[in-house]
């Protein structure tokens, strides 16, 4: 199972990380933090005049793919999604299977405006303090790697501490759960973490089962304006896109496309 692997692999680093800067200090470093987390929310709610929301994701490789960018420059990258109109950029700091960073939010955030998602397998509160100070504005829950209990914890606390929270869900199990921890943005990931396998038919399942008022994203797999037309017209506020614009030739013309896409 690739998703407990990586999460066991994600405790290990946690343990390492923890005894090098305990929690203490690591929150000791947010009284000078000049970073204060955006209201995601606006961000990502479709609107008449803004209908489709990019979340543009910042992905040199992934388990089921291997590399996917080898001249990979995560600022450059962030700073063309910024200025083409991604409305947040999805940035992973998993090292290992997706080799991600954290320095790359702090080094993100210091030049790019757009709100952040710090992109990982979030199981301990320290990690929602390192999102808030390495600069993310949101991070990912992933109700599969995590029970009911939990999951209500880290929510809570992220938002406690100012952080808003994307909850990924891959079925009506998990939807459950992110019912009960309150969730306000609701993340369908077409892709299952542990098989790979791929189900662009999730949204037309799962939507119907979530209450009104709740921000939906469509996640993985997302590379054409058929699709986003398609989930726009079924209630997908946002769409959650990586390993396209980390292919595309034109980024720019991608993203505009897309965000188009109604029109
Ligand atoms: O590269 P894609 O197929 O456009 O997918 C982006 C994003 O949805 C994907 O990276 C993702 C969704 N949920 C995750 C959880 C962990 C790691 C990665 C992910």
């Amino acid at each position: 199972m690739i998703l407990d692997e990586i999460i066991e692999k994600t405790k290990e680093d946690l343990q390492r990380r923890k005894i090098e800067i305990p929690l203490d200090l690591l929150g000791r470093s947010l009284a000078s933090n000049p970073y204060a987390p955006r209201d995601v929310k606006k961000y990502l709610t479709s609107t008449k005049e803004e209908p489709v929301r990019i979340i543009a994701e910042v992905k040199k490789a992934s388990p089921s793919k291997g590399i996917i960018k080898e001249d990979f420059d995560p600022l450059a990258i962030a700073q063309e999604y910024s200025a083409n109109g991604a409305n947040a950029i999805s940035v992973l700091t998993e090292p290992h299977y997706f080799k991600g960073d954290l320095e790359y939010l702090t080094q993100i955030r210091r030049y790019v405006p757009t709100p952040l998602l710090r992109k990982d397998f979030i199981v301990d509160k320290y990690q929602i303090v390192e999102a808030l100070v390495y600069g993310a504005d949101f991070i990912l829950l992933i109700a599969k790697a995590l029970s009911t209990k939990e999951l209500k914890e880290l929510y809570e606390y992220a938002l406690y501490i100012g952080l808003e929270v994307l909850v990924e869900i891959h079925d009506k199990e998990d939807l459950t759960k992110a019912m009960k921890c309150g969730a306000n943005i609701v993340g369908i990931n077409h892709r299952n973490l542990d098989t790979f396998e791929m189900d662009m038919q999730l949204c037309d399942k799962l939507i119907p089962m979530i209450p009104n008022g709740k921000i939906i994203v469509a996640e993985s797999g997302v590379s054409n304006t058929e699709t986003i037309k398609r989930l726009s017209s079924i209630g997908a506020d946002a769409f959650l896109i990586g390993e396209h614009f980390m292919r595309v030739p034109s980024i720019k013309d991608e993203l505009e496309t897309f965000k188009n896409a109604i029109n």
